[in-house]
């Protein structure tokens, strides 16, 4: 009995070995508390109004949910994107996702299947900040690349961002709220072509950003590495 526990502690020692060296991530010792616990994670769906959410953001958010009432949009939920990721990696999330709520990207998408278009409501919270007083520039393209990227991925299915160019035309304020309005403007082969900007939340007159991006659909031939 005592020699099948140790031979068993001792395989797991062995796995856990193998896991970590090929995912370094496993070293992190909150990570590897979750990966190796054997409690039942419920997925939680991030893209509903919290406390943090501004009144601006609670305003677009249910004006959205009533667009979808007559089936034109649907709001996605934040866990579903979850389905993607290997079995190790089932903790893994987006890197959006990882915040306390209010403190980084707080948002939600919705999608408008005849018209291919993905519309995110943003609120940027004061983990993002660049120049002081407004978000810095790699929270935004992270925003616009996800945005883009569900739209590249509702039909395209599995999507890579190949290209993404961004004309950044005024500073975003940290924690206004901003609509991201994307679509998929044509398809070549592997090839997904997308368009988008972002604009002040409510009133849309700032014109803050604009973005053109290519998507290629993976090979499912061609090895990632
Ligand atoms: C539900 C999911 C929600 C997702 C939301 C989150 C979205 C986040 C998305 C990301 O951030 S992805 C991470 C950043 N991107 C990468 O790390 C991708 C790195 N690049 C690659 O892995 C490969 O370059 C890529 C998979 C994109 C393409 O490689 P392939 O070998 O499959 O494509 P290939 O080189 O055969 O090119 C296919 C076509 O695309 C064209 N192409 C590829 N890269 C291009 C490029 N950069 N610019 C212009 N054209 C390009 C290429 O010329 C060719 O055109 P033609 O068919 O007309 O000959």
């Amino acid at each position: 009995m005592m020699r099948s526990c140790t031979a068993a502690l001792r395989t797991l020692r062995v796995l856990r070995c193998r896991l970590e060296g090929a995912f370094p991530a496993a070293r992190h010792p909150v990570l590897a508390r979750r990966w190796f616990s054997t409690e039942k994670v419920i997925p939680k769906d991030q893209a509903l109004p919290n406390p943090s959410w501004s009144k601006d953001l609670r305003l677009l958010f249910d004006q959205f949910m009533k667009k979808c009432e007559d089936g034109s949009w649907e709001r996605l939920p934040s866990y579903k994107n979850s389905k993607l990721v290997k079995e190790q990696l089932s903790q893994a999330q987006l890197f959006t996702r990882g915040y306390e709520d209010g403190l980084g990207f707080e948002y939600v998408m919705f999608y408008n299947d005849d018209e291919k278009r993905t519309v995110c409501l943003f609120q940027g919270g004061p983990y993002l900040q660049g120049v002081p007083g407004f978000l810095h520039g790699g929270a935004i393209a992270t925003m616009i690349d996800a945005t883009v990227g569900v739209c590249a991925a509702i039909p395209g299915g599995i999507v890579m961002t190949a290209n993404l160019n961004i004309n950044f035309k005024r500073p975003i304020p940290l924690c206004s709220v901003v609509v991201i309005n994307s679509q998929l403007d044509k398809i070549e082969g592997r090839k997904l072509f997308l368009s988008c900007d972002v604009r002040s939340g409510v009133d849309e007159k700032i014109l803050y950003s604009e973005a053109t991006s290519l998507f290629i659909k993976l090979d499912p031939e061609k090895s990632l590495t």
